[in-house]
């Protein structure tokens, strides 16, 4: 398929990445990511983000099924909804691998307790599944939630890097192809909505895709301890 870029069209979401690079960057090249990178995280800072990260997992499965309920009604492409289950599907096999990690990590999963950047983050997910949200702008707010953990961990995972061998299997779980075209088909199912969008829906789009980074970075912010 003739890509839009070769045409010489502007994608949306590519639009937006150039405009609001500073803050991707901040949340693809977090501090806590480059010190997984270069070798020297703080093992930790590791486990605290497994445990809020498991949190944040649990709460991301009705997101889903919300999206996965939106695509159904709203998409006029039935392969959509394949796209999400698999989404759906990788989501179980996540659960269980936190659970799995965590033990090998000696991280108590039940009693883990929520910090506030984690709260608000599935507070504003929560708000996304509400039926007043359209199938446009929460399948945005899906793919930049994907997007950030696969160009993070995968950056983990390049030529030169210094990733402790302990450390390798989680970037692998984010960083890995299969999910670097799978975050590809979830951004080509945005754009195709954002192309027939109106401009109201267009506009809370583009401040989903803000909201997500912000909170993404703080969420990276929590690994460091300090602020509850
Ligand atoms: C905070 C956060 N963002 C994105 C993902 C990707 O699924 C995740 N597991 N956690």
């Amino acid at each position: 398929m003739e890509r839009k870029e070769d045409r010489g069209v502007a994608v949306i979401t590519d639009t937006w990445l150039r405009k609001h690079r500073l803050i991707y960057t901040g949340a693809t090249r977090h501090p806590f990511i480059l010190a997984i990178r270069g070798g020297s995280v703080d093992i930790s800072c590791f486990k605290r983000w497994l445990g809020q990260d498991y949190i944040f997992v649990r709460a991301f499965v009705p997101f889903l099924a919300s999206v996965l309920l939106k695509a159904w009604k709203e998409s006029d492409d039935s392969s959509d909804v394949d796209v999400i289950l698999g989404g759906l599907a990788a989501l179980n096999d996540e659960i269980a691998w936190f659970k799995k990690e965590a033990s090998k990590w000696g991280v108590a999963l039940d009693s883990v307790v929520p910090q506030k950047s984690n709260l608000d983050y599935c507070r504003f997910l929560e708000s996304l599944m509400s039926s007043d949200v359209s199938y446009t702008e929460a399948v945005t707010a899906f793919w930049v939630i994907e997007a950030v953990y696969q160009e993070s961990f995968a950056h983990c995972l390049e030529d030169g890097s210094k990733t402790p061998e302990e450390l390798k299997e989680t970037c692998q779980r984010w960083g890995n192809d299969g999910f670097g075209q799978y975050c590809c088909a979830l951004k080509s199912i945005a754009n195709r909505q954002l192309e027939k969008a109106s401009d109201d829906v267009v506009a809370k789009a583009e401040a989903i895709l803000l909201s997500v980074l912000e909170y993404e970075v703080d969420f990276w912010n929590m690994s460091h301890g300090g602020a509850v």
